[in-house]
């Protein structure tokens, strides 16, 4: 069965060399066809519906039956590609405190790492289920998911195998803070030997990604020693990487992530030149996540320095219950266009194939013939109300 969608005012694939696309600055590199239609049908993987044709509206070819989208517009599924969704507990009184000048190192996390080890899985399971939901319903599509609230071998392994229930993009983050019980004494050093150890042994299985809170402006996170151990620890096991980096400083984590050609670095709030430089030669992705500098009161990342410099970007929520309890997208894309100096395109794009790349994805993020159907509804006739109507729900996961 094939089904003909029509009615899309503007259809914008993420393929900046699709023949036919809009030739106007304000749509550059997006791919953005006018008054499109496309042809979906079963037969990808998993049976799910894959692009069989896109083009003029005017160009379309019959199929079994016909969709109207009567002017609203469609974009590629949004990937989030930073997310610590497996947690329990509530901190807003900590982002009040913040929001009257206490400033943010980590300390927190703590908090939630108790109230995550209390929760039943059943409680857990519907606490993620309920953001991943709350995610789709903002136009997310594929989400990345990190541990990190467990911090111990039993904890941090149920995080993974609740997270792999509902995505593949799961990441191993034994190595979010020292945990409270472990900071005294030598507790650190042998906090870090189970994380190299019998804790990567137990979440490996159950993860793709590697990552640390690279981060030595913090009590509680990790070095550029240690994080470098940890890491060629996890790639050992055969996990890829991915860094918290210069976060809350200019620190090691980028370099470190270049070096050891980590898929991406996230946060990169404070930069030196020398960072830029290591990223722009890179293959390593830098991914901005304005929620946390709107959460926290820091100064946003500079993403202008980083595009004008060659470096690619993505964005995404970070959406945890410290420094950001957002999960929304199009936020991000608003603040990324408002406050970190990106063109709208730009930061669409940041979202889409900005941040599949931050996973070494090419199958998400675009809208091409033989891709997954794997769109979003943007209910409205133009892509640019994501930033333009910022706060207003027109984007929404189109499920087919
Ligand atoms: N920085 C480290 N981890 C999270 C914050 C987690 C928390 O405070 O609970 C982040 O990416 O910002
Ligand atoms: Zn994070």
């Amino acid at each position: 069965m094939s089904m003909l969608i029509t009615g899309i005012a503007e259809l914008v694939t993420c393929d900046d060399t699709l023949e036919g696309a809009l030739d106007e600055p304000l749509h550059a590199g997006l791919g953005v066809l006018r008054d499109a239609a496309v042809v979906i049908g079963g037969g990808g993987e998993d049976n799910a519906p894959t692009v069989q044709w896109l083009g003029p509206a005017s160009q379309a070819p019959q199929a079994d039956w016909a969709v109207d989208l009567e002017g609203r517009s469609v974009i590629p599924g949004l990937v989030d590609s930073h997310s610590h969704l497996v947690f329990a507990g509530d901190r807003s009184a900590e982002f009040a405190a913040r929001m009257s000048g206490t400033p943010y190192d980590g300390g927190g996390i703590a908090v939630t790492v108790e109230a995550t080890r209390a929760a039943s899985d059943a409680d857990l399971r519907a606490l993620l289920q309920q953001r991943v939901q709350e995610m789709r319903t903002q136009g997310t599509t594929t989400v990345e998911i990190k541990s990190g609230y467990g911090l111990t071998v039993e904890d941090e392994v149920r995080a993974l195998r609740l997270a792999r229930e509902v995505t593949s993009e799961v990441t191993y983050l034994g190595a979010h803070v020292v945990p409270p019980e472990r900071r005294d004494g030598g507790g650190r050093a042998a906090y870090v030997d189970l994380v190299c150890g019998e804790m990567l042994e137990a979440c490996a299985p159950h993860a793709r990604w590697i990552d640390v809170f690279c981060e030595p402006a913090s009590p509680h996170a990790f070095d550029a020693e240690e994080s470098r151990r940890i890491l060629e620890a996890g790639r050992d096991a055969g996990l890829e990487l991915r860094v918290h980096g210069n976060q809350l400083s200019e620190g090691p984590g980028v370099q470190l992530a270049v070096e050891l050609d980590a898929a991406s670095v996230d946060h990169c709030t404070f930069l030196s030149d020398a960072d830029v430089e290591a990223l722009s030669g890179s293959r390593t992705v830098a991914t901005l996540l304005p929620g946390v500098e709107f959460s926290t009161r820091q100064p946003y990342p500079d993403a202008r320095r980083l595009i004008d410099a060659g470096v690619q970007v993505a964005i995404a929520t970070d959406c945890n219950p410290g420094t950001c309890y957002s999960s929304s997208m199009p936020l991000m894309i608003a603040l990324a266009v408002r406050e970190t100096g990106m063109t709208p395109a730009e930061a669409l794009r940041a979202a889409t194939v900005g941040a599949a790349a931050s996973l070494r994805r090419t199958d998400v993020g675009r809208i091409a013939v033989g891709l997954r159907a794997d769109f979003a509804l943007v209910d409205a006739p133009s892509w640019l109300h994501i930033p333009y109507r910022v706060g207003v729900p027109v984007v929404r996961a189109l499920e087919l």
